[in-house]
């Protein structure tokens, strides 16, 4: 059995391109029109992967997990995004050019300035590029030239900091940057303008009238929250559940020009998982807490580092490093998911988020980070613990009680101040305001009302209520007792734990890390697709197209097809090894060829891809082979152990 070097020839990013859209796996969108920056359409094999990498997560987690899976609409009209609070601060910040009005983001166009010059730093000081810089250069050349200049060790340090902590940034501390470091547009060498805000979401109206405004939803999270009542209901009024839903969302984003990590519209899968905010511990945690993570907290990144550390999640959960259990347990299931299908290890990571990355009321949030040649250390799945937030918004601006009423098995007692109005004395003194006057009073607290209970007892007491207006109270209106109250339910609004994955960001970085060459100089492209997701399982090649090879394709394509097995017939005009190439870059990780020997003895061989190995045995042997391979029942050195070598001359035509 040969084995492989898949990184013997360096990574090129210009050969995977071509490679991505000879075969198109996707391709710019409208593209007979001139396209559309930041949309695209997925090609065949694009397709299928992305349909396998789907089916993947739900088994994953929606079939494994017992998540209530979802389907809701993408239009959504505009008082539940202003209730999500999508309408105020769903924005990035954006940049104006002063001479050309071309617009950029603010956010990165530091980040390109700044790298360009730590890059142009290294190259003067004679050191090789960073990793994950090597292959950006090119591009960033175009857009931030990098220049051979030194620069202090005091500025290296500065911008190293910088750029630790970009995301922290609020637009007018951009701006500040942007001034401090006399940051230009590179394209053009112009100065920018101040920083603006710029909502991200598309802009809609539903029905003919025009007069009900409504978005195209950035995620498909708030589907989840509005379902919230039915779920629990469906879950037999039980916390903790999880929703999931795979669908589409939009986002307008300012200058997109990352290739499927930054478009307009792309596939989401979202879980909400809703928890008891008085318990956050999860029955699975035990399976994961020896999972080992590379961690990116929020500490070192605020101390203007980006030095990771090896954890276990028991170990993240038990230092406080992972705010609880379900948040760990969620990460290490993302870890393990984006693995089985393909991830390097080596190129993921878990970064916290920073005090202001984070939304105010989130209590704690983790990316998982790929690295790439286009975007560096890039989000790909974000994890955060948002609190209570997205249903007591929903709840407030709805009057929909989003609770879940729990029974309890000991009442609760309880002694607390209660007012008791003559309702008589009340309305005959202030008539219309009554309901305000007792809204007002009921809303105080317990210290409120004792507060309350003192003033009367002295006489009388002044009120305000909601609209600011002041009343005053006698004791012949109202008296405040203290009462005993026995509860039978604990009502709360759960918190949520949100994994939320970018399906495009996903699968393109899984393209890079799948990519090598087989040599050098010569465009041999593989792409080393685990079988679970690979486009197609098996190719079947017959060696040439005559007529008597036919009985044993329609065979073995009908056993592979009754087996579930994907896979594709080709018997095109051309050599096997061009058929074989052809199938490497699509990531078919097994080949079976039938010849003069199959139709005599029923035999066939069997490639593997990666190592280019071939087998013979029975047909039945080693369709039961390719069968368990594919199922990930056996590995190849198991398959190995079953089927001999193949190593008989190429049978001649
Ligand atoms: N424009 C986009 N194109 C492709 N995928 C995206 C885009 N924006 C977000 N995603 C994906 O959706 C996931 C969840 O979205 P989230 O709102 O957390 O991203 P984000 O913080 O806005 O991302 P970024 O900071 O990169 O814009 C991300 O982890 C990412 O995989």
């Amino acid at each position: 059995m040969s084995t492989v070097n898949k990184t013997a020839h360096a990574f090129d990013k210009a050969r995977l391109d071509a490679l991505l859209n000879r075969r198109f796996f996707y391709a710019p969108a409208f593209e007979i029109y001139g396209g559309v920056a930041g949309l695209y359409d997925y090609g065949p094999p694009g397709s299928s992967l992305q349909a396998n990498i789907i089916s993947e997560w739900r088994r994953h987690f929606i079939v494994e997990e017992s998540m209530l899976e979802l389907d809701t609409t993408i239009m959504t009209p505009a008082p539940v995004f202003e209730s999500s609070g999508h309408v105020a601060r769903f924005a990035d910040w954006m940049v104006k050019d002063s001479g050309n009005g071309e617009v950029l983001r603010a956010d990165h166009l530091v980040k390109n300035v700044l790298e360009a010059r730590l890059e142009g730093d290294r190259e003067a000081r004679g050191a090789a590029p960073v990793a994950a810089a090597a292959d950006e250069k090119k591009k960033k050349k175009k857009q931030a030239k990098s220049t051979a200049v030194k620069l202090d060790d005091a500025v290296v340090a500065e911008y190293e900091s910088i750029l630790a902590q970009l995301d922290n940034y609020t637009g007018p501390e951009l701006g500040g940057l942007m001034r401090t470091h006399t940051i230009t547009n590179p394209s053009s060498g112009n100065p920018v303008g101040e920083p603006q805000q710029f909502n991200l979401m598309f802009a809609s109206s539903i029905g003919p009238t025009g007069q009900h405004p409504g978005f195209l939803r950035p995620e498909t999270a708030q589907g989840h929250f509005l379902n919230f009542s039915r779920l629990l209901e469906f879950n037999n009024g039980r916390v903790p559940f999880a929703s999931a839903q795979v669908g589409r969302a939009f986002r307008n984003e300012i200058s997109p020009r990352a290739g499927l990590i930054r478009v307009r519209e792309f596939t989401m899968a979202e879980i909400e998982h809703f928890v008891d905010p008085l318990d956050k511990s999860h029955p699975r945690f035990a399976e994961v807490a020896d999972v080992e993570l590379v961690l990116l907290d929020k500490y070192v990144q605020a101390a203007g580092q980006s030095t990771t550390r090896v954890m276990t999640v028991g170990a993240a959960v038990a230092d406080g490093v992972i705010a609880n259990e379900t948040l760990g347990y969620f990460v290490a299931r993302i870890y393990a998911f984006l693995l089985h299908i393909g991830i390097d290890p080596a190129r993921l990571r878990f970064r916290q988020h920073m005090a202001n990355e984070m939304a105010h009321y989130a209590a704690d949030c983790w990316d998982a980070e790929i690295q790439n040649s286009v975007g560096g250390w890039t989000e790909c799945v974000g994890c955060a613990d948002r609190a209570a937030y997205d249903l007591s918004v929903h709840a407030a601006a709805t009057k929909q009680s989003l609770v879940v009423r729990e029974a309890l098995k000991e009442p609760v007692v309880e002694e607390r101040a209660v007012a008791e109005w003559d309702k008589k004395a009340l309305g005959k003194a202030f008539k219309g305001d009554a309901g305000a006057v007792t809204s007002a009073v009921e809303a105080l607290d317990e210290a409120g009302l004792m507060r309350l209970k003192g003033e009367l007892a002295q006489g009388s007491a002044t009120i305000k209520t909601a609209a600011g207006k002041e009343f005053t109270l006698e004791p012949t209106m109202l008296a405040i007792e203290r009462k005993t109250f026995k509860t039978f339910v604990r009502e709360y609004v759960p918190n949520v734990i949100e994994p939320s994955f970018g399906v495009g960001r996903i699968l393109y970085c899984l393209l890079e890390h799948s990519f090598w060459s087989r040599e050098q100089d010569v465009d041999r492209g593989v792409l080393s697709l685990p079988a679970v997701v690979a486009p197609t399982k098996v190719l079947i090649v017959p060696l040439s197209a005559r007529a008597e090879f036919d009985p044993l394709v329609k065979e073995v394509s009908l056993r592979l097809r009754k087996a579930g097995v994907h896979a594709r017939v080709d018997d095109s005009n051309t050599s096997i090894g061009k058929r074989y190439s052809r199938n490497d870059e699509l990531g078919t990780p097994f080949g079976v060829t039938l010849d003069f020997a199959s139709v005599q003895n029923r035999t066939m061989t069997l490639r593997e891809r990666d190592t280019m190995d071939q087998r013979i045995g029975a047909i039945d042997d080693v369709l039961g082979a390719v069968v368990a391979l594919v199922q990930g029942a056996i590995t190849w050195e198991e398959a190995c152990a079953r089927l001999p070598r193949y190593d008989g001359v190429q049978a001649v035509e």
